[in-house]
C-alpha cells in the first residue's frame, strides 16, 4: 500500500503550492488524480516521486518497492535507439536479459513498435513516443505506477490497450495513480478518485462517494467535480 501525506510542498523552502494532500493507494488499486490546470496534480507527482524541491511530509511505501513514473512528456536519449532505451531501462531495473526481452517483445508488438526497435524515439510521432515511454514503465513490472497523462497523442486502439494493460497490472496487485483530464474514462476505469483545487483536496473517494458529496446522485464524475469546485470557490 502507498500511503501519500503531504502536509506541504512547494518549488521553493517554505512555499505552499499544496496542502494537506492525504491519501491512500492499496494493492490492486486505480487512483484517479484530478483537477483543473494548475490545481496541483504534477506537484503532487513530483513530491510523490521526490524530486520537489520543498516538501513537508511523508510518503509511506514498502521496502524495496519498484516504482515506475510515466511523465506527461516524453523525453529520450538523443542518440539512443528504442532497443537501447529498454536496455538501459532493463539494466536501471536490473531484468536479466532473457525476462525483459520477451515482456519487450508482447509489448512491442501491441504498440505496433516492433519494425522500430533500430529507429531513434526522438523521432517518433506524438502517439509513438508516448508508447514507447509506456512500454519503457510496463516492462518492469512495478509495484507503483505513477502515470502522468497517459492518453494524450493515442490513438483509440492504443488507448483501450493501455486500459487493458492498466488492468493487468491491477490484477497482479500494484498501486497505480493516474493523473487525467479525461474524466469519462477515468469515471469508468478508476476505483477511487482524488480531487485537487488550488492545491488542496476538493474531495475525495469513489465514484458513488463523490456523487454524495456533490449532491448528485448518478452524474458523470464532470458534472461532480464541477459542481465541487463551484461550491468550493462560492465559499472562498
Ligand atoms: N517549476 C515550477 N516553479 C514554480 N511554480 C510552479 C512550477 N511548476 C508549477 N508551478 C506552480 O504550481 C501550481 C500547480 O501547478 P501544477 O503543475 O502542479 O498543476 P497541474 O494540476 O499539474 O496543472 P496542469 O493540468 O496544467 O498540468 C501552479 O500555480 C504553477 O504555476
Amino acid at each position: 500500500m502507498i500511503s501519500v501525506n503531504i502536509e506541504k510542498a512547494g518549488y521553493v523552502q517554505n512555499q505552499e503550492i499544496i496542502s494537506n494532500v492525504y491519501f491512500k493507494i492499496q494493492k490492486g488499486q486505480l487512483v484517479g488524480l484530478i483537477g483543473s490546470n494548475g490545481a496541483g496534480k504534477s506537484t503532487t507527482i513530483k513530491s510523490i516521486i521526490g524530486t520537489m524541491p520543498f516538501l513537508k511530509g511523508k510518503i509511506n511505501k514498502t521496502e524495496n518497492e519498484i516504482q515506475t513514473y510515466v511523465p506527461e512528456h516524453p523525453s529520450f536519449y538523443h542518440y539512443l535507439t528504442l532497443r537501447e532505451h529498454i536496455r538501459l531501462k532493463a539494466s536501471l531495473h536490473h531484468i536479466p536479459k532473457e525476462v525483459y526481452e520477451k515482456r519487450a517483445q508482447d509489448l512491442l508488438s501491441l504498440f505496433n513498435l516492433d519494425t522500430k526497435l533500430d529507429h531513434f524515439p526522438i523521432h517518433f510521432s506524438k502517439g509513438m513516443k508516448q508508447k514507447a515511454m509506456l512500454l519503457f514503465s510496463f516492462i518492469t513490472e512495478a509495484d507503483f505506477f505513477i502515470i502522468d497523462e497517459p492518453f494524450i497523442g493515442l490513438d483509440p486502439k492504443a488507448t483501450k490497450d493501455l486500459l487493458h494493460l492498466i488492468e493487468k497490472e491491477r490484477k497482479r496487485g500494484a498501486c497505480i495513480l493516474m493523473c487525467t483530464h479525461v474524466l469519462d474514462t477515468a469515471e469508468r476505469y478508476c476505483d477511487s478518485f482524488v480531487l485537487l483545487h488550488e492545491g488542496k483536496i476538493l474531495s475525495q473517494g469513489n465514484l458513488e462517494e463523490i456523487r454524495q458529496k456533490a449532491g448528485l446522485p448518478s452524474k458523470p464524475l464532470l458534472e461532480c467535480f464541477y459542481k465541487l469546485q463551484e461550491s468550493e470557490e462560492a465559499l472562498s
